[in-house]
């Protein structure tokens, strides 16, 4: 590593006590282990839960690494790099994402750097250079890096790298094992690694990357894979367990993995996701590499994290000690107001931003996939220039609105959480999270849609008082109070004529989404009455006068049956 790249210091292992209360190592934060997510973007199946500067980039490790402690305790030989702060502070400064070392200071095959330079990457990010001659090495690494500052390719260029260096197969095509196992949470994000992977291959002509994801056809990704084999593959969890059951052949190809990949490590240790993963973990061989990567890494993924680390792993994080998880240049900002006021406020919040910003390009998430259909539809009965995206459509229309927000300017994608992590659409200005976002990690992945390779963007949260709790957990990130604007009369008929335009029964299934939502919020979930309260409020803003009625064992699901001013059917 050149002197400004961050280096590494091994982690003080005397203090083995599991009792040492942990301190801030990785910007602590609550722990979204435990949530049971039943599909990508969590929706009304989802039922109760059970429960600065540093100019010469030098080390910091940091004193008060309680943390690293306990974890050595529990893994052993734990390594721990601190790099500088991706923005230091520097705010606007598109350059600040990158290092000063170009690729080929890192041993990497020519033809690889050829495709390095063809996709116009001149200068490694940060994070790419703290992590590739580590894992270039072959070491176990645990990696977080802010939002869009370059985290695919930090694992995809060195996964190539392991390709490159492994023997040729000599069994025929058709055997050709599967070297480089990359596994991301959403359907999305595996498109979009596999996308990066094909530009980086662009002179191997003899390796192969292929991606398999739910929502398409099992067979026809069977004839594929079998058509063309690949060294590397792109796979979301639920599909590849489908691939290992029911794909003559395919266990054994598994048997081939070199390099296990697991992008947004957290999400994917999360318990939604956790058993899926284990599954996967047992399908590839124990000696291998294992690569996590996530801008967000709560202390609790630490505490799981050898599940599929070696004990010698190195944790490399680029996020200075002290400073913001989320990037300087991105202004954020919340806005308290009345439940039914917020259909009003978000079209006037656009309205502003489109008048503000002719390019503008805004991602407004909502809490469930059938909330942000209704907000879609609204929108777009207002006239506004709206797409929607959600685990509900299908899969090739998510895959073609997303290719035409990430191609589009003054655009506005109405969102669940299918687009809260990694996806990388340029250029989007303001980012909206109506309600309350599942997590701190899922209010800072949201945000991180905007602000990517060190360009400006705005966040804005609009809660409820009484989901203003959410702001205790995020106190540590520069989140403004800001005004509420008025809302003049002729807004508010427009947004109330628009709403009544609004089919029943996508307001019905938003009312169940929304009290499956809120349900499974540890918080406001606790107090049933309390709960049915808001959801009727919740109706109310969409212009009923009667809550819609839910099904009988929905609610007993819900553990809502009995509960008053619920409406069964
Ligand atoms: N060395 C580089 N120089 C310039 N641009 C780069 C470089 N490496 C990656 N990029 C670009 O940076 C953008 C963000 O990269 P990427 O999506 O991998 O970010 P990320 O850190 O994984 O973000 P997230 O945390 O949201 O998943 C992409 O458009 C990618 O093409």
């Amino acid at each position: 590593m050149s002197p400004a790249a961050v280096q590494s210091a091994a982690a003080d292992k005397h203090g083995r006590s599991r009792s040492r209360k942990k301190k801030n190592n990785v910007n602590g934060s609550s722990s979204s282990l435990g949530k049971k997510r039943k599909s990508d973007d969590g929706d009304d199946l989802r039922m109760e839960k059970p429960n600065k500067k540093n100019s010469k980039r030098k080390v910091q490790l940091s004193n008060d690494n309680d943390d690293n402690e306990v974890i050595a305790a529990e893994v052993g030989n734990l390594k721990v790099v601190n790099g500088g702060d991706v923005s230091s502070g520097i705010v606007g400064v598109t350059a600040s994402y990158l290092s000063d070392s170009r690729f080929d200071k890192c041993s990497v095959s020519p033809l690889s750097l050829k495709g390095v330079k063809d996709a116009g990457y001149e200068k490694m990010t940060i994070v790419q250079e703290a992590t590739l001659p580590v894992i270039l090495k072959g070491k176990d690494v645990l990696a977080k890096a802010k939002t869009g500052t370059g985290k695919t390719v930090a694992f995809l260029l060195p996964s190539i790298e392991v390709v490159v260096k492994s023997p040729p197969n000599n069994r025929g095509q058709n055997q050709t094992p599967i070297l480089v196992l990359v596994v991301c949470p959403t359907r999305e994000l595996a498109c979009q690694a596999a996308a990066e992977a094909t530009k980086l291959l662009k002179y191997h002509p003899t390796i192969g990357a292929q991606v398999v994801i739910g929502g398409t056809s099992l067979s026809s990704e069977q004839k594929r894979i079998q058509k063309n084999p690949c060294q590397i593959l792109i796979a979301t969890p639920g599909r590849l367990k489908d691939h290992i059951a029911n794909t003559a052949g395919f266990a054994s190809k598994l048997m081939g993995v070199k390099a296990l990949v697991l992008d947004e490590a957290d999400q994917l240790l999360d318990m939604g996701f956790r058993k899926d993963i284990e599954k996967i973990i047992a399908s590839v061989p124990k000696q291998r590499q294992t690569l996590m990567f996530s801008a967000t890494i709560p202390d609790a993924v630490h505490q799981v994290c050898n599940v599929a680390l070696k004990k010698d792993f190195e944790f490399i994080n680029t996020v200075q000690e002290g400073t913001e998880e989320t990037h300087s240049q991105v202004r954020q900002m919340h806005l308290i107001a009345p439940l039914d006021k917020h259909f009003s406020l978000l079209s006037v919040i656009l309205k502003e931003h489109i008048a503000d910003d002719v390019d503008y390009k805004v991602l407004v998430f909502c809490t469930t996939a059938m909330v942000t259909s209704l907000v879609a539809n609204l929108l777009g009965k207002l006239n506004l220039n709206v797409r929607e995206i959600h685990s509900r459509k299908n899969q090739s229309y998510r895959t073609r609105v997303s290719d035409e927000f990430r191609k589009s300017k003054r655009l506005i994608l109405v969102t669940s959480d299918v687009s809260a992590r990694g996806v990388d659409y340029p250029d989007v200005s303001l980012v909206v999270q109506v309600g309350l976002p599942a997590d701190k990690q899922q209010y800072i992945h949201r945000l991180g849609r905007t602000g990517r390779k060190g360009k400006e963007g705005k966040g804005i949260l609009l809660l409820a008082p009484w989901e203003e709790f959410f702001l205790d957990s995020t106190k540590d990130l520069p989140i403004e109070k800001a005004p509420v604007p008025s809302v003049d009369p002729d807004t508010k008929k427009k947004v109330e004529r628009a709403l009544s335009n609004v089919e029943i029964e996508s307001k019905a299934k938003a009312y169940q989404a929304w009290l499956g939502y809120y349900n499974s919020n540890k918080k406001i979930g606790k107090d049933k009455k309390k709960l049915v309260e808001l959801a009727n409020e919740f109706s109310r803003c969409m212009g009923l006068d009667t809550p819609p009625a839910v099904s009988g064992l929905v609610l007993r699901k819900m553990g809502l049956q009995n509960v008053a001013g619920l409406r069964s059917k």
